[in-house]
């Protein structure tokens, strides 16, 4: 049996079929990435980073290829159905947080879950375990126009994780900080995965920070190596 949480084989992807402007993005991509693993994705802008991870993350479709996530195949599942992966096992960060403006640094983490089904109080108690992780409990009343870049931005991973999934994808988490910011930001990232023992991909262009993971794959002609 495969302990691959994420497990992508032979993913095709381009965009624009048939038409003057088509272009291949992605070309037999092949990744796993196991439980309590975290992977580094580096690539030149416009390679398709994104594309890859949105793919992986079931915000879109590959033209062929399958999709694994924690052993299920993703391929032919309906939109319920994989919108409740999505909800349930992915947590997804991007480059800006995108956090609800007119709620607190904790209630932008207790949404979630509340959404997925669970009580209040377990909600709340989740959402300050995870704020402690990031060293931000003392910000947790905080609105996000209260919070510096790097503490929305650690917020946002909180969010990320509020349902426990079990995998967590990244898209350039501290593209838009300082390298100062980011360096605190990427340690507090780093430590949440380990205490969560998720698998993540982390697309960064910081070669520095990807060093610092497990692993390191390069996504280059459409192929990973
Ligand atoms: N919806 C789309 N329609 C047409 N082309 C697209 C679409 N989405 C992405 N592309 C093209 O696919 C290629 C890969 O895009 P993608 O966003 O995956 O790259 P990226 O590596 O994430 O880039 P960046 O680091 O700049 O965000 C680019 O050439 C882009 O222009």
């Amino acid at each position: 049996m495969s302990e691959l949480v994420l497990d992508l084989k032979d993913l095709c992807k381009g965009y624009n079929h048939g038409q003057p402007n088509e272009i291949t993005v992605l070309r037999d991509a092949t990744l796993g990435v196991a439980a309590g693993e975290v992977v580094a994705l580096v690539a030149p802008s416009g390679s398709g980073k994104s594309t890859l991870l949105h793919i992986a993350g079931l915000l879109d479709q590959p033209d062929s290829g399958t999709v694994r996530i924690a052993g299920e195949d993703m391929t032919g599942l309906g939109d319920r159905r994989r919108t409740a992966i999505r909800r349930d096992k992915v947590g997804f960060v991007y480059q800006f947080h995108h956090l609800l403006p007119e709620f607190s640094a904790e209630e932008n983490i207790v949404l979630p879950q509340l959404a997925a089904g669970q009580s209040r109080a377990a909600a709340r108690a989740r959402a300050q375990a995870l704020l402690e992780t990031v060293g931000l409990s003392p910000r947790a009343s905080h609105r996000p126009a209260e919070l510096s870049g790097g503490e929305q931005q650690r917020v946002a991973f909180c969010r990320a994780l509020a349902n426990g999934p079990a995998l967590l994808l990244a898209d350039e988490p501290t593209g838009n900080l300082d390298p100062d910011t980011s360096e605190l930001v990427f340690a507090a990232l780093l430590n949440l995965v380990r205490t969560e023992g998720l698998a993540a991909l982390i697309a960064t262009h910081n070669l520095d920070l990807a060093a610092r993971m497990d692993r390191k794959v390069r996504l280059e002609a459409g192929r990973i190596i």
